[in-house]
């Protein structure tokens, strides 16, 4: 058996292609929307998403700035520059990219971030909405996955979910997110005692940990729809998944590849959610 590969950066594509016709509808009512990016330091990952997100909305019509301030600014001036977008009418969306430097606190800034501009989906107004099943802003990586199994038709009503990694920017929301379409929803973390146990029963299994190759093949149930959400940089500076992807293949229904599978939908999420933050300013202003 050889699992059929989920092919993220083809739907990223279609999905930008649908946020490019949507802008031009908007700014025909004289919105543009704008993105606004606030990069801390010079980490070079972090660097390259940033350039990526500005790329992406240039391409779709969306206006993009980048604020790149450094590493060791103080968290006072930060929280200063996201008070000024927060204020800022051209700016629909603000995300601060992350991880900030260690003399910050990342969930202070996050805080600082209105939350009708919280593209991201990270402000506790926002987390708090998605739990109670009234989001505003879905965060861009669960949000891309559940598209990505609604593209391959999985049906989550009373499937077996499995999510490794309980953080607050991937593994929480995506629970959350198939919770609400009827999965029942094991969130494992670093203390899970016997992992393979849980994993085994899942029909869906999300892997977002940063450890490479922590599932292997015989941590899958046959057929299940597997979903890397790991970038890892190995020794020979090749990219690649938690999941290690030769034995997860043997077993697998479907799996996503990395790089071209979670990442790009990451970023054309994060389109759509600024788009429809536009949007929502659009239906607000006086007539
Ligand atoms: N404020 C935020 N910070 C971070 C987020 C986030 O959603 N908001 N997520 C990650 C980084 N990230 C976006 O910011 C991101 C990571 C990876 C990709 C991506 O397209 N990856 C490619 C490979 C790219 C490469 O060659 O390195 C892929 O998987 O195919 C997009 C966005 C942490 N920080
Ligand atoms: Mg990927």
């Amino acid at each position: 058996m050889s699992a059929r590969i989920i092919d993220g950066k083809a739907l990223a594509e279609t999905i930008k292609a649908d946020v490019a016709g949507r802008v031009q509808s908007l700014k025909k009512t004289g919105i543009v929307p704008g993105l606004a990016v606030v990069l801390v330091g010079d980490d070079p990952a972090s660097q390259v998403y940033v350039r990526n997100k500005a790329a992406a909305c240039e391409k779709a019509g969306l206006h993009s700035r980048v604020i790149r301030l450094a590493a060791d600014i103080t968290e006072a001036s930060l929280l200063d520059h996201v008070r000024t977008l927060n204020d800022d009418d051209a700016v629909h969306g603000i995300l601060v990219q992350l991880p900030l430097p260690s003399h910050m606190n990342a969930a202070r800034v996050i805080e600082t971030i209105a939350a009708a501009k919280d593209v991201d989906g990270f402000h506790v107004s926002n987390a708090g909405l998605l739990m109670t099943g009234q989001p505003l802003f879905r965060p861009c990586t669960p949000y891309g996955i559940m598209k990505m199994l609604e593209s391959e038709d999985v049906d989550l009503w009373g499937a077996e979910a499995v999510v490794v990694g309980a953080s607050n920017i991937v593994g929480k929301p995506m629970a959350m997110l198939m919770l609400a379409k009827g999965a029942t929803v094991t969130l494992c973390n670093s203390k899970t005692r016997d992992l393979g146990a849980h994993t085994r029963r899942a029909d869906v299994l999300v892997v977002a940990t940063g450890k490479p190759g922590i599932v292997k093949g015989d941590m899958i149930k046959p057929g299940a729809v597997v979903i890397d959400v790991g970038i890892n940089r190995n020794a020979q500076g090749k990219l690649e998944g938690d999941v290690d992807f030769e034995s997860a293949c043997l077993v697998a229904g479907a799996i996503t590849p990395v790089p071209g599978g979670v990442g790009p939908m990451t970023i054309a999420m994060l389109l759509v959610n600024t788009l429809e933050a536009a949007e929502r300013s659009a239906t607000l202003q006086p007539a």
